[in-house]
């Protein structure tokens, strides 16, 4: 027997943000492809400084979020504003503010890395030629090389580096160390967390490696539904949502019912339950009427995302 119950997925008081802190703001966006409803009404706020790792599923609509906040990818409707200006097209004065690292980075084949690098920093108002050093020597990438002959995970730091160079306020990476190996996500990630540091910096990236959001200490946003269900720092997160185990002899004729649970689960004896805030007291009463022992535990990331998303 399994009960889950989306309205009640965790909707996070987020903090009042003012629109000189808050460097995104979205209010009823609306995307669909063809007949495909993919995001439906989505409001979202993301605050200035904060590093936002937005989970979802496969085709949950994290790609097609991020190309429509970017304005690469045509909304039906809503309103999005990136640093308090609406959000119409690409391009402008405020596309130097902004990196971006899509999910697949296959252009200019014939090119090599360094003509590549030389030829985009030219677009932009800014951009840190010692930073770009550092990183294609600390990740062992040949400027020499075209970008046609290097590997997957080759291209994907490529477009990171690229990304970063300009000094952005905003980036957008779209499963940024899907194709990258773990020491190079390590470093990729410390250097997210690095950015992070500096005043004002916002990132946002998709992923679904967990550990990078932990590694990362990034606010979750989970994509679900067509909506943001929530943004939440990760620790706070970890502290409220608990995992509570409830085991019956003989089992449970009905399904427990507990204040604060979004999903609960239940096989032989055992009913397992996903509860935010759970009451001590109130669980230690129900296990003394039921008969039954009780267990909470602090479930890890990738169980509340396997949970939630
Ligand atoms: N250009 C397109 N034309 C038609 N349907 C599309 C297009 N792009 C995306 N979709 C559909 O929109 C939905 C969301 O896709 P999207 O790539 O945004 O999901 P995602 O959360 O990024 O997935 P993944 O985790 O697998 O990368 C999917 O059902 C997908 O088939």
């Amino acid at each position: 027997m399994s009960a889950s119950n989306p309205a009640a997925a965790p909707t996070a008081a987020m903090p009042h943000l003012d629109r000189a802190t808050t460097v995104l703001q979205v209010r009823g966006l609306h995307k669909s492809f063809k007949q495909r409803q993919v995001l439906t009404a989505l409001d979202w706020n993301v605050p200035a400084g904060r590093v936002v790792g937005l989970l979802g599923r496969n085709g949950a609509g994290k790609t097609t979020l991020l190309r429509c906040l970017l304005g690469l990818s045509p909304i039906d409707g809503g309103a999005i504003e990136l640093f308090g200006q609406p959000m119409l097209e690409p391009g402008g004065e405020r596309m130097h503010r902004i990196g971006f690292v899509p999910q697949t980075f296959d252009l200019f084949p014939w090119m090599k890395v360094r003509a590549y690098l030389d030829f985009t920093a030219a677009f932009y108002a800014r951009w840190d030629t010692a930073l770009v050093e550092r990183l294609l020597s600390d990740w062992e990438l040949d400027a020499k090389q075209k970008i046609g002959e290097l590997s997957q995970g080759q291209r994907q730091k490529l477009a990171i580096v690229r990304a970063i160079a300009p000094d952005p306020d905003l980036l957008v990476l779209d499963e940024p160390v899907a194709s990258l190996d773990p020491q190079a996500r390590r470093a990729f990630m410390g250097e997210l967390v690095a950015l992070m540091r500096a005043p004002g910096k916002t990132v946002i990236f998709s992923t679904h490696i967990t550990a990078d959001l932990e590694r990362a200490d990034a606010d979750i946003a989970l994509l679900r539904d067509g909506r943001i269900q929530f943004t939440r720092p990760l620790a706070e997160l970890r502290d409220r949502m608990k995992r509570v185990v409830l085991q019956r002899t003989g089992g449970w004729p009905h399904a427990p019912v507990v204040a604060g649970a979004l999903k609960t689960h239940v096989q032989g004896e055992l009913a397992t339950l996903l509860v935010e805030d759970p009451s001590i007291d109130s669980l230690h009463a129900l296990a003394a009427r039921e008969d039954a022992q009780v267990r909470i535990e602090t479930p890890t990331l990738e169980d509340l995302f396997v949970e939630l998303a």
